[in-house]
C-alpha cells in the first residue's frame, strides 16, 4: 500500500489542487521561461524579479492506505504532460512501477534530491520588558548621572568660602547657624553644576552661552529643596537691580509656604526680595506685592527677586498683572515636576515658556500692534525674513541670535519618563541626575527610571497588613495602642473619608479613656485631627503648625499633603486606604524617614485589594522591601468594645445631620 504524506512545510497556496493543475498546464503549454524555480518550497526570485510560490510536495510511501487521495496523480493524468513519453505506462521499462500510484508526481522540473525543511512555526521572540522600555530612550536620560545616596560633603566653617561646593562664606555661615554641617548627595552633585567656579558662568544674563537645563530624580526627603535654594540665593545675591529672576512652581499652597520659608531661612540678611502667590490673598493685594504701579514698561518691573507660586495663580498674574514679566528669569524651578506636568493648569507651561523666550522682531511688532518695517513676501519662510533688509549687510549685535538665560531645573522623587511631556518642556542640552543605590549598573539604573522603579529612602521600613475591610479601623487602633504608633500621618482616599475616620477615632479615644478611667494602665487619649481640602487655608495652616508643635498626635489626611511636606518628627505613615499607584505610594510613605532619619510605613490592604496592590509593588520591583504582617482577632479583641461604642456614636452623628 502506498501512503501519501505531506511534509510539514508551509503551503502559501491557499487554493486547492485545481489551481496547481492549472499552473502546471500553463507551464507545459508555454515555452519554458528563463525563471528560477522553487527549492525546498521557499520563494526564490525569478530573473524578472517575480517571486514564485512554493507548492505542496508529496512523498509517496509504500504503505499508503488511500491511494485515491493522490492529487498529483489526478492532476497528472489530465495534464498535457501525461502525453509525454514518461507518462505512458505501455512505454515504461519493465522494472518501473506499473501502477500510476507508484509514480512520483510529475512536474515540469524534476524535484531536487534533498529538500530543505521549513522550520516549524514557533512562538515569536518577545522582547524583555526592560528591552522595550529602553527603545527610543531619550539620549540625555540614557546618559544620566547616577549618584550614590550615601555621598556627602562636610561643610568647612572656613570663612573664605568653599571652592568645591561653590558656596560663599556667608552662605556657609548661614548653613552652620541652621545646623547644617554637610551637604547631602543631591546637593553635593548639583551645586558644582549650578555654581561653576568660572565667575562669568554665574552671570545673571547668559544670552550667548545659555546654561543647560537639569532634571533631578532623588528619593523623598533627600534634600532637593536646598539643592536649588542654595545656588539660586548665591547667584541672585550678586544682582544690583531687583528683577524677577527666579520662579519656583509647586503644586500646592502648603508646599509654596514651606519652600518660601526655606528661601527666607537661607537668604536671611542677603537683601533678596522673596514673595509667594497662591491665591490666599486678594489678587490686587498680590499685584501690589509683585510690581510697581508704573506705566507699562517693555522690560516689566518687579518688586521681588524670587517668586514661589502655584501654577493657577501664576497664570492669573501672567495674564492680568501689568508689568509682570518673565523676561529676566535666570531660574525656572519646577518642583514635583511629574505632578505639575501631568495636569494642564490652563496650559501654564506653554505660557511660561513663551514668556521667557525672546520674541522675534515680527512677534514683537505683532504683539505691540505696530507695523513692521520688514516686508512680508510669501516666498520666504518667516524665519528668513531678515535677509530682505535693504542697505549694506552690516551685522550689529542686535542681529545676533540670543537665547533666554533661563535655566530650567526639574525635581521629583518620581520623575516621569514621558517623551511627550519632556518635549513640552523644550529642555536645552538637558542633563539628568538620578540619586539611587550605586550597586546597580548605569544601564539598569537608568532603566529603573524608565520603568518607574523609584528609589526609596534607605532608612524607611515598610509593612503591609491584609485585613477585612470591616476591621480596618480596629487594625488602625491596634497599631496606635498596641504597637505604639504616634506622630503619624494617616492617609485616606478622600476628604470625606478623612473627616469620618477622624470623628470615629475621636469617639474611640473618648470611649477608651472613659472605659479605662480607673484602670492602672490609663493612657491619655490620642489627639487626632483631620486635614483635607475641605478646610480653609488658614485652618490648614493652623493645624499644620499645631502638628509641627506636637500638639496633635495624628493627622488623618487626604493626599493633599502626600507630596513634599516636610515635618521632622513624623515617624510613621499609615496608608489607611491603599494608594492607587506607585507614585502615590512613594510620596505618601516618603513623609517619614527623611533626611537620614528612620521611619515606618504601614499599609492596610482590604482582602479584595491585595492582589492589585501586590501586583503593583511587584511590578515596581519593590515586593521584597515590604514585610507582611498578620493581626489576629485575638489581638483586636480588647479594643473591639470601644470601637463598637464609637461606631454607634458616629452612625448617630450622621443620622442626625442627614
Ligand atoms: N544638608 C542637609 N543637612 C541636614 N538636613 C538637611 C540637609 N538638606 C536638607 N535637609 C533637611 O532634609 C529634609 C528634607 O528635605 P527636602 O524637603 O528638601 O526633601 P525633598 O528631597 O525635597 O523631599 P520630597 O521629595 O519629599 O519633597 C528637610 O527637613 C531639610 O531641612
Amino acid at each position: 500500500m502506498l501512503d501519501l504524506e505531506e511534509e510539514p512545510e508551509i503551503d502559501l497556496d491557499a487554493d486547492d489542487g485545481n489551481a496547481e493543475a492549472e499552473h502546471e498546464k500553463t507551464a507545459a503549454k508555454q515555452p519554458r521561461k528563463k525563471k528560477q524555480h522553487r527549492k525546498g518550497g521557499t520563494l526564490i526570485p525569478a530573473e524578472d524579479g517575480d517571486f514564485e510560490r512554493p507548492r505542496k510536495r508529496h512523498k509517496l510511501r509504500s504503505s499508503d492506505p488511500s491511494p485515491g487521495r493522490s492529487r498529483s496523480t489526478i492532476a497528472d493524468s489530465s495534464s498535457p504532460v501525461s502525453s509525454s513519453p514518461v507518462s505512458s505506462s505501455s512505454e515504461l521499462p519493465a522494472d518501473e512501477p506499473q501502477s500510476l500510484l507508484d509514480l512520483q508526481p510529475l512536474s515540469p522540473t524534476p524535484p531536487p534530491s534533498s529538500l530543505h525543511r521549513f522550520p516549524l512555526p514557533s512562538r515569536p521572540h518577545a522582547p524583555e520588558k526592560a528591552e522595550l522600555a529602553s527603545q527610543g530612550l531619550d539620549r540625555a536620560l540614557a546618559s544620566a548621572q547616577l549618584v550614590d545616596p550615601l555621598l556627602s560633603t562636610p561643610l568647612s566653617p572656613d570663612e573664605g568660602g568653599d571652592n568645591f561646593t561653590g558656596l560663599s562664606a556667608k552662605t556657609l555661615r548661614r548653613l552652620r547657624d541652621l545646623g547644617i554641617v554637610e551637604l547631602f548627595a543631591v546637593q553635593t552633585t548639583l551645586l558644582p553644576l549650578l555654581l561653576p567656579s568660572e565667575r562669568h558662568k554665574r552671570s545673571l544674563y547668559l544670552p550667548y552661552d545659555p546654561p543647560s537645563d537639569i532634571c533631578v530624580s532623588a528619593p523623598t526627603g533627600s534634600g532637593k529643596t536646598l539643592a536649588y535654594v542654595l545656588p539660586i540665593v548665591e547667584i541672585l545675591c550678586t544682582r544690583a537691580v531687583v528683577r524677577l529672576r527666579a520662579l519656583v512652581v509647586l503644586p500646592t499652597r502648603d508646599l509654596v509656604i514651606q519652600v518660601r520659608e526655606t528661601f527666607e531661612a537661607i537668604a536671611k540678611g542677603r537683601g533678596l526680595k522673596i514673595a509667594s502667590v497662591t491665591g490666599q490673598h486678594s489678587f490686587s493685594h498680590e499685584q501690589s506685592q509683585l510690581v510697581e504701579k508704573t506705566p507699562s514698561l517693555q522690560g516689566g518691573s518687579s518688586k521681588v527677586d524670587i517668586l514661589i507660586c502655584t501654577p493657577g495663580r501664576l497664570m492669573d498674574h501672567l495674564n492680568g498683572t501689568p508689568n509682570f514679566s518673565l523676561q529676566h528669569l535666570r531660574f525656572l524651578v519646577i518642583d514635583e515636576a511629574d505632578r505639575l506636568l501631568a495636569q494642564s493648569f490652563q496650559g501654564w507651561l506653554t505660557q511660561v515658556l513663551l514668556a521667557t523666550r525672546p520674541p522675534s522682531h515680527l512677534e514683537a511688532g505683532a504683539a505691540h500692534g505696530e507695523e513692521t518695517l520688514i516686508p512680508y513676501p510669501n516666498t520666504l519662510s518667516p524665519a528668513f525674513l531678515h535677509l530682505l533688509r535693504g542697505g549694506p549687510a552690516v551685522q550689529t549685535d542686535l542681529d545676533e541670535k540670543r537665547e533666554s538665560s533661563c535655566q530650567k531645573l526639574l525635581f521629583s522623587a518620581t520623575l516621569m519618563n514621558d517623551p511627550g511631556r519632556i518635549a513640552a518642556l523644550e529642555l536645552r542640552n538637558p542633563r539628568y541626575m538620578v540619586v539611587q543605590s550605586s550597586n546597580e549598573s548605569q544601564e539598569s539604573g537608568v532603566l529603573d527610571i524608565v520603568m518607574e522603579k523609584f528609589s526609596m529612602p534607605t532608612t524607611l521600613k515598610e509593612h503591609m497588613i491584609v485585613c477585612d475591610s470591616s476591621q480596618k479601623p480596629l487594625v488602625l487602633f491596634h497599631l496606635v495602642h498596641s504597637i505604639g504608633i504616634t506622630n503619624a500621618l494617616v492617609f485616606t482616599k478622600s476628604a470625606e473619608s478623612t473627616l469620618r475616620l477622624a470623628r470615629l477615632f475621636e469617639f474611640f479615644e473618648t470611649a477608651r479613656s472613659t472605659g479605662q478611667k480607673n484602670a492602672t494602665q490609663y493612657k491619655k487619649p490620642v489627639v487626632v485631627q483631620d486635614y483635607s481640602s475641605d478646610l480653609s487655608p488658614s485652618e490648614r495652616k493652623l493645624i499644620l503648625s499645631k502638628f509641627r508643635a506636637q500638639e496633635i498626635d495624628m493627622l488623618i489626611c487626604s493626599d493633599l499633603i502626600s507630596r513634599g511636606i516636610d515635618i521632622e518628627h513624623v515617624t510613621h505613615v499609615v496608608n489607611y486606604d491603599a494608594p492607587v499607584d506607585m507614585r502615590k505610594y512613594v510620596h505618601r510613605v516618603g513623609r517619614t524617614a527623611r533626611a537620614g532619619r528612620i521611619g515606618d510605613a504601614w499599609t492596610l490592604i482590604e482582602e479584595q485589594e491585595a492582589r492589585y496592590f501586590k501586583g503593583m509593588i511587584k511590578a515596581a520591583g519593590h515586593g521584597p522591601a515590604i514585610s507582611r504582617l498578620r493581626v489576629t482577632e485575638r489581638q483586636l479583641a480588647p479594643l473591639a468594645p470601644f470601637y463598637h461604642v464609637a461606631l454607634a456614636q458616629l452612625k448617630g452623628t450622621y443620622t442626625r445631620t442627614s
